[in-house]
């Protein structure tokens, strides 16, 4: 580790999140002033058994900052799982002359770069990038800021339409099996109601029961229901369903999908990404950055463990979850 670096690679991996071109722009611009070569592996960490990379260089990617998606691709990747895998990776990036990694992904993507590590001579660091904020060590992932927009954006436009119609909408948001995107988008868009993994199962006689109270008291209107996608395995649309039968008012659902995981970064996201990749290369060029992830805490940019990303230790904001449940009006309010 005491070796000066002169080439690392660099890939983008699991879900892809907005911001995660700005990191790229952001690792390339800051190895390039040290005179360190930058090799993007294409389709996440299958680029590095299918030898698709290439160099990046700095002309590249002065302009990608603002572009959703990633240059790089991404995919999961099976054959880091399979019991050979994570040698036959360390070995190809031996080969490739590869002396650090870094990783852009979600705490699964940073399971695969421990499993890596015993194999590997050169550092591998993680940055977070994820819609669904759910790695541990860092306040926010670089996409959600946007992801929550793109939602919103959604959300607010159904509001009208349902308001139109005085329906009861259940909307559907990414987050895996966390409430990070559930909650905030439930909050800033005004849902009546919000239903994520931290407010336990679904009970559609609770929900009818809310949907009355609250209409007996301001009279019908529109009620939004924002879900966290796990929340109910036959899914959104079966939910409304059974709704429309128990409350007899229309219900109709929306599940936004893949829709969140594109376009253009916002601008916090940019910051952050532009932030978390620069501090990536110049902690790993100190050598302090092994099997860390830089992440942001409080505002500071901060190396956190990778074993620990995935500890599920981080809360989703639970004053906001207790005030959205007493905003129910509910009289005997369930447990949160
Ligand atoms: N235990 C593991 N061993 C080896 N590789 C792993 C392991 N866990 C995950 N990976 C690798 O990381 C990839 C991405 O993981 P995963 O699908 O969980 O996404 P993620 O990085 O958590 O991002 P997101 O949650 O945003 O989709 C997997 O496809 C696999 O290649
Ligand atoms: O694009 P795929 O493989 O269907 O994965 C969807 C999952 O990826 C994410 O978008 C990001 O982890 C999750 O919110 C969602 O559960």
């Amino acid at each position: 580790m005491s070796q000066p670096i002169r080439k690392i690679g660099l890939l983008t991996s699991g879900g892809d999140a907005p911001g995660m071109n700005a990191v790229i722009r952001a690792v390339v611009m800051t190895a390039a002033v040290q005179g360190i070569e930058v090799i993007g592996f294409s389709h996440g960490f299958n680029g590095i058994f299918s030898n698709e990379f290439q160099q990046l260089h700095r002309a590249q990617v002065l302009h990608i900052i603002q572009q959703g998606g990633t240059i790089l691709k991404s995919a999961r990747c099976k054959q880091l799982e399979q019991p050979n895998g994570p040698a036959q990776a360390a070995e190809l990036l031996h080969k490739n002359g590869i002396e650090a990694l870094i990783v852009i992904g979600g705490d699964g993507s940073f399971r695969g770069c421990q499993a890596i590590a015993p194999f590997y001579q050169g550092q591998i660091v993680g940055i977070p990038g994820t819609i669904d904020n759910d790695v541990d060590g860092t306040d926010f992932t670089i996409g959600f800021a946007t992801a929550l927009d793109t939602a919103l954006d959604a959300i607010d436009k159904i509001r009208d339409t349902a308001d139109a119609f005085e329906r009861i909408f259940l909307i559907e948001v990414m987050g895996r099996h966390t409430g990070y995107l559930a909650l905030a988008a439930g909050i800033a868009s005004g849902a009546e109601q919000i239903i994520c993994p931290e407010y336990g199962d679904v009970d559609v006689v609770d929900l009818q029961r809310d949907i009355q109270q609250l209409q007996q008291q301001f009279g019908r209107s529109s009620y939004i229901i924002v879900i966290a996608e796990t929340m109910y395995p036959a899914g959104a649309t079966a939910l409304a369903a059974e709704l429309t039968k128990a409350t007899s008012i229309e219900c109709r659902a929306c599940v936004l999908g893949h829709l969140q995981r594109g376009g253009s970064p916002v601008g916090s996201d940019r910051i952050l990404a532009t932030k978390l990749g620069a501090y990536a290369v110049e902690q790993l060029l100190l050598g302090n950055a092994h099997l860390m992830m830089a992440g942001e805490q409080g505002g500071q940019a901060v190396l956190f463990p990778l074993s620990l990303t995935g500890d599920k230790k981080k809360q989703t904001d639970r004053y906001l979850l207790d005030w959205q449940e007493r905003m129910l009006q509910d009289s005997s309010p369930r447990k949160v």
